[in-house]
């Protein structure tokens, strides 16, 4: 390959790395891989800066905008990091740092690299007026509504609070946080300005992330009703960030680290100044940055924080430096891409060597066979690792490991770690390949696989008993029917002694069914035992928790059923629309289809489970109980038929109507609420902010678009 091919194929390559990366929120390669690919083809454009090409990836920010949302253009551009995996390239930037500044003495402030989506926020006399993505850097996507919903990012800073902060800081109190506890300054010796005073027009940038156990909880939830899992925690909280829907947004608890202010004029000298300044206002800024004086000082804070980074709650994946003074950073300037002041330091994901041991084969609740690998325990990123995850048989498969082999093991952004590859060096006679089973691990039925599905499935719903168990601890679970005295072993002892085939059988159990039996389990880890037993106060404590859950809202039964796909969310927007378990058990695919965020795979699996004659017992055993299949809000009753046989989609928001009560008048009016926009529907009714993806569509198949007034004539009133 010509130097000139290797450039435009180079250019290609990362091109479209990078729009999955930033529009779809997928990683096809790892990061590093990216960054070599990346800087070889600085290198060569270096060497022939005749074959650059246009588009070149050297010379931008990676993202662009999106049509979903409105645009707005940066005040002060948003750019990205030059970045670096090695300490060397650190001494030549801070070489040439120091030439820049002609010999000036100059500080740096170290901060952790944070691994999520950079946010812009805009607060006007104190109040957040605007967030946006980084986009091209240029213009990014409106997102205020989104980052509306993280709580760390206060809406206003009240003005009252203002003064008095500022006046404590006056008189010298000590009860303001400094900022980094490791490098509290002494009053004498605080930054210039004493009493910073929030300029009327300003603009805070930080790092949108998805905290590390809000990604485990949603993973789980998702295991739990059957979804994919989200692959990272970076990818996920992009991926989040760009959802229309506000509502879906709050669930997932985003939260944001701030770590730079911008006005004009400055109003500090340095970026110092400006986290502690941040950080008093009451932003969230991360108290792990630090204040060095030299390059050798920079090269502890990136050892120290090597393994300690995983002990934070969200996902690292470097350091970042910066020149601490403003008039400095000014003088060093910018590259097309980044600030010539500051660059990242990106540690390599913490990989170690071990052999793979055996693979244990879990059975999910939905009958998902995963497999785990166990290996001889080894040390990484400071804890010893005993499992990694191997996702699937198309993941052993790509990696091509065989049982004994020697792996390797990463740990990334997420918790557990995962085998990234083989050392084939280390391979020898004892390797053996690894026959994926062909039956299930746990009662011996033949797995199945599903179409377009990486996993295989133990189709035994009803008899798998790890399947069964799975179900009864998704019943009893908090936000279905919350019997979670039940836990721990428990409801496996009631298996055991047949009290229970299906968690229906919990409303029959009685006081003497349960007194005195007892169950000694072995943890195979430890060898160590426990003894679950039914003692007097236990056995009242769960006959009373299985009373309550009686009263348990409908939309907490439904989803406790464990109906593939319907989450808590679903099953809420289920009982909304249908009111009723009976309306739900006979409606059709097109009435499941109406309801809002119902697409063909939920409406299909409610069918299919509601299909099946077990699953209807059930549900009529749960009656029989008396728990509650009425939604509490009443169906809405109907006022009139002037919508009578029309369709109706909504965008936006409206004057007159909560996006719920726009749903109830029209289904008030005998009309119907679709999904999407397809030439079936009748009327597009267009509100402020509305999506233009959206008008887009019902432009090209013209549909006809109505605005609140037209629809409020429509209903005649
Ligand atoms: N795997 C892939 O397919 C793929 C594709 C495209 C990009 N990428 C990754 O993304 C990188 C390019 O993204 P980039 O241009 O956003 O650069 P970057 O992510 O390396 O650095 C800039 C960003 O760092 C973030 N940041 C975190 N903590 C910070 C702090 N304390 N101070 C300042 N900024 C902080 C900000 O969001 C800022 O926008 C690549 O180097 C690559 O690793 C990966
Ligand atoms: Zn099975």
């Amino acid at each position: 390959m010509t130097p000139q091919e290797r450039i435009a194929e180079l250019t290609q390559r990362l091109n479209y790395y990078t729009h999955q990366y930033y529009q779809n929120s997928i990683s096809e390669v790892d990061d590093f891989t990216f960054d070599q690919l990346l800087a070889e083809l600085a290198d060569l454009e270096k060497q022939y800066p005749e074959f650059r090409l246009p588009d070149t990836p050297t010379a931008r920010v990676g993202g662009t905008i999106s049509k979903e949302f409105s645009t707005v253009y940066h005040r002060f551009p948003m750019l990205s990091l030059g970045n670096t995996y090695s300490e060397e390239d650190l001494v030549e930037f801070d070489n040439r740092v120091r030439k820049g500044l002609r010999e000036e003495p100059y500080e740096y402030i170290c901060e952790l690299k944070f691994d999520g989506v950079a946010l812009s926020m805009t607060y006007e006399n104190g109040v957040l007026v605007q967030g946006a993505t980084r986009g091209d850097g240029v213009r990014g996507d409106d997102i205020t509504n989104n980052i509306r919903t993280i709580r760390t990012v206060p809406l206003r800073i009240s003005s009252v609070e203002r003064g008095a902060r500022s006046e404590e800081q006056g008189v010298g109190q000590t009860s303001i946080d400094f900022g980094n506890p490791s490098v509290l300054p002494a009053p004498s010796s605080l930054p210039h300005s004493p009493r910073p005073t929030l300029p009327a027009l300003f603009e805070v940038r930080g790092e949108g992330f998805l905290p590390l156990a809000e990604f485990e909880r949603i993973n789980k939830e998702r295991e739990d009703i059957g979804e994919p899992l989200l692959a990272n925690p970076r990818n996920a909280a992009s991926g989040t960030f760009k959802q229309q829907d506000s509502g879906a947004v709050a669930k997932r608890r985003l939260d944001c680290y701030l770590y730079s202010f911008l006005s004009e004029p400055d109003v500090f000298q340095t970026h110092e100044e400006s986290l502690v300044a941040m950080k008093n206002w009451g932003f969230n800024v991360s108290q792990t940055w630090r204040k060095c004086a030299d390059i050798r000082d920079v090269m502890m804070y990136i050892s120290e924080w090597e393994t300690k980074r995983f002990d934070l709650p969200l996902g690292t994946d470097g350091i970042v430096i910066k020149v601490n003074r403003y008039d400095q950073q000014r003088e060093l300037g910018y590259t097309a891409k980044s600030p010539r002041w500051a660059i990242s330091f990106k540690y390599k994901a913490q990989a170690a060597s071990t052999t793979l041991n055996g693979i244990r084969y879990q059975v999910g609740r939905t009958g998902a066979v995963t497999p785990v690998a166990l290996l001889t325990p080894v040390l990484l990123a400071g804890t010893i690792v005993k499992r990694a995850s191997l996702h699937n048989a198309n993941e052993i498969e790509r990696l091509g490991v065989m049982m004994h082999d020697t792996v390797f093991v990463e740990k990334g952004g997420e918790i557990i770690p995962k085998i990234t590859g083989v050392d084939l060096t280390r391979r020898t006679e004892k390797s053996q390949p690894i026959s994926y089973p062909t039956v299930c691990p746990a009662c011996g039925t033949p797995l199945i696989r599903k179409e377009g599905e990486a996993n295989f499935y133990c189709p035994n719903e009803q008899g798998c008993p790890p399947q069964r168990q799975a179900r009864f601890e998704h019943f009893i679970q908090r936000r279905a029917m919350n019997i979670e005295s039940l836990g721990e072993g428990k409801i496996e002892l009631l298996i055991d002694r047949g009290l229970v085939q299906t968690p229906a059988d919990l409303y029959k159990l009685t006081s003497s069914d349960l007194l005195g039996i007892e169950k000694i389990f072995l943890d195979e880890e430890s060898g160590k035992k426990r003894i679950v037993s039914f003692r007097e106060k236990t056995v009242e404590n769960i006959l009373t928790a299985i009373e309550r859950s009686k009263a348990q809202p409908f939309a907490n039964v439904l989803f406790a059923l464990g109906i593939r796909y319907v989450g808590n969310t679903t099953a809420e927007k289920l009982v909304d629309y249908f009111g009723s378990m009976d309306a739900i058990m006979n409606a059709s695919l097109e009435a499941l289809l109406a309801v809002p965020d119902t697409g063909p795979r939920i409406a299909e699996s409610v069918i299919g489970w509601f299909a099946d004659p077990a699953n209807r017992d059930f549900v009529e055993q749960l009656r029989a109980a008396g728990l509650q299949l009425v939604g509490e809000k009443k169906v809405v009753e109907r006022e009139g038929d002037s919508l009578a046989e029309k369709t109706f989609l909504y965008t936006g928001t409206f004057a007159n109507f909560s996006r719920e009560e726009l749903e109830n008048r029209i289904a008030a009016h005998g009309g119907r609420v679709l999904s999407g926009i397809s030439k079936k529907l009748n009327y597009l009714i267009v509100g402020e902010n509305a999506g233009p993806s959206k008008v887009d569509k019902a432009k090209k198949l013209n549909v006809p678009m109505i605005g609140e007034d037209e629809f409020l004539a429509m209903l005649g009133v």
